[in-house]
């Protein structure tokens, strides 16, 4: 799995590199330009076929540092640059100082009419480089309207190409630096960022996406794997997971038994959903427990998936005494109850996922939950749901974000995990799934996987069951969560336009098939 880094973390990475004399920060920042150049050449043939106009914006740290390097190796293809600089040449950083030094055409000071004027000509063919700020934006940018305008999306604009990140956004959050009261859009909308070494965590969060259009990673000479101690363990991309097997003649208990509660008649399809999902993804047998009222919906609608009864927390506690059952399901659908049946299944100790209204159930007393989770326990809150359950980190979450770096979702769910003491997986776009050991990854359904066809009712039940399918074969909670993240997403993609949530366990066969040919 890829690491996504913080701006510190990268920071860490290129001094180890350099004080281990290994490569010195000029050659890092040479290879820099000399990456963002062949990413720009490669995606537009047009502008490899013959040189254009481009117009560099530099900041005042090394982001603009390679902007100058950039706009030499440009000027060296015979492109006509102008490059503008906001902030004061003495005061750049060593590094980007030799490379203004090297640089041989005008340098203007930034200034918005100046920027404006030259912008206005520019064409599709032509390219703005976006090298203001990168990982050492500290706070909120302000002024560069005619930047702004410039690099905001629209009709026979120029190319944008931010170095790095998107100026204006947090590199470790992904989230707009901006102060109370103002908006907070992406000050750059870029068609291509090109960062190096790895991925930053904001490139995948949050607004981040939106701002970076696509984004490239180039190696500047930097090790592989930095050998420095992390303070925790690093952030990973989720990315195409290992296959899981069956297992040849085992029997279908080997494969466990799931349970997915349902609520009063009327209310069962987001149950039923879930179940779904839990049979597909594996599980052996599934059953959606009901009260009596629910058997006869259930009845009508259900084949694969078996119906077993409990009426009440009493009945509930009845059913798990058999052992086999031996993953639960608890939320989509399950209305005022959950606030009575969920204490009976944590404390019965089988691998649980609790979703929809099994969180919301501890609205306003939230204490009451933590006492009960345990590690095989998984909680999959959209936003609204994590809000009502951890007020404490959703509001943190909330406010605005006016300093770098800036409290991220990263940070929230994992510090939701320790608290919690089990596996957290909050939804959306971007997905952050964290362990109370400190794991953590990001299901990202963006860029060439984004995959907008989620939006839509029920596939955070869906979503619920393949968790609970797979820790119903054994596997462990955090692995169940990301790999169950991962497919959803995968089965998504492989369905696309016009998907509505019961198509997600029909297309799942095919990414399993899928997943165990692959290498
Ligand atoms: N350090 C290295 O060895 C390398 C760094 N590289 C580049 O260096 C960048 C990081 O450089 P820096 O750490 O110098 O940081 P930046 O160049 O991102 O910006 C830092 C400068 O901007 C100022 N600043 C921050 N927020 C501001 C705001 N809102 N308004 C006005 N000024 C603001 C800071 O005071 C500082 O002077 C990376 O993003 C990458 O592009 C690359 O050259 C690769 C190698
Ligand atoms: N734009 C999007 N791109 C990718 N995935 C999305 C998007 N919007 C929502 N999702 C995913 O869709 C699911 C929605 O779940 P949830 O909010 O619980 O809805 P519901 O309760 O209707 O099932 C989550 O897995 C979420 O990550
Ligand atoms: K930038």
């Amino acid at each position: 799995m890829a690491d996504l880094l913080t701006a510190a973390r990268m920071r860490a990475i290129e001094n180890a590199a350099i004080k281990a004399g290994s490569v010195t920060g000029a050659q890092l920042m040479e290879s820099a330009g000399e990456c963002v150049l062949a990413a720009i050449l490669a995606r537009w043939p047009g502008m490899a076929a013959a040189p254009h106009r481009a117009l560099v914006l530099c900041g005042p740290g090394n982001n603009g540092g390679d902007g100058f390097v950039v706009a030499r190796l440009l000027r060296g293809r015979g492109w006509t640059v102008a490059l503008f600089l906001a902030g004061d040449a003495d005061r750049l950083p060593p590094d980007a100082r030799a490379n203004h030094d090297r640089w041989d055409g005008a340098v203007t000071p930034y200034e918005d009419t100046a920027f404006a004027r030259e912008a206005g000509p520019l064409g599709p063919q032509d390219l703005i480089l976006d090298a203001l700020f990168g990982t050492g934006l500290t706070r909120p940018v302000d002024g560069f309207e005619a930047f702004r305008a410039a690099a905001q999306r629209g009709g026979g604009r120029p190319k944008v190409v931010a170095v790095d990140v998107p100026s204006g956004l947090c590199s470790d959050s992904g989230r707009v630096l901006h102060r109370e009261g103002a908006p907070a859009e992406p000050p750059v909308r870029a068609d291509l960022t090109v960062s190096f070494h790895a991925e930053k965590q904001g490139h995948r969060l949050a607004d981040g996406p939106d701002a970076c259009g696509a984004i490239q990673v180039a190696p500047i000479g930097l090790p592989p794997r930095a050998d420095i101690a992390a303070e925790d363990s690093p952030v990973t991309l989720n990315e195409r997971p290992e296959a899981f097997d069956k297992g040849e003649g085992a029997h279908k208990y080997a494969h466990g038994h799931a349970i997915v509660l349902s609520g009063p008649p009327g209310t069962g399809g987001a149950a039923r959903l879930a179940a779904r999902g839990a049979l597909r993804i594996g599980a052996g047998l599934v059953s959606v427990c009901c009260e009596d009222a629910a058997v006869p919906e259930h009845a009508a609608r259900l084949d694969a998936v078996m119906i077993k009864r409990a009426n009440g927390a009493d009945g509930l506690a009845r059913l798990l005494e058999d052992s086999r059952l031996n993953a639960l399901c608890l939320g989509p659908g399950l209305g005022q109850g959950a606030r009575d049946l969920v204490p009976v299944a944590l404390k019965a100790g089988r691998a649980t996922v609790l979703d929809a209204d099994a969180l919301t159930a501890f609205a306003g007393d939230p204490g009451a939950l933590f006492g009960l989770l345990h590690e095989n326990a998984v909680l999959t809150p959209h936003a609204g749901e994590f809000g009502r359950v951890f007020p404490d980190i959703a509001e943190r979450l909330a406010a605005t974000p006016d300093h770098g770096p800036a409290f991220s979702k990263i940070d929230a769910v994992r510090e939701a995990a320790k608290h919690a003491g089990c596996t957290i997986l909050l939804k959306g776009p971007d997905t952050v799934i964290a362990a109370p050991d400190g794991r953590c990854t990001v299901n990202s359904a963006h860029y060439d996987r984004a995959a907008p066809w989620l939006a839509t009712a029920g596939t955070g039940d869906v979503l619920a069951g393949f968790v609970t399918g797979l820790l119903a074969q054994g596997m462990e909670a955090f692995d169940a969560a990301r790999i169950a993240a991962w497919l959803h997403v995968e089965a998504a993609r492989r369905f696309g336009p016009g998907l509505i949530s019961e198509d997600l366990p029909e297309a799942l066969p095919a990414c399993l098939r899928d997943l165990a040919a692959a290498p």
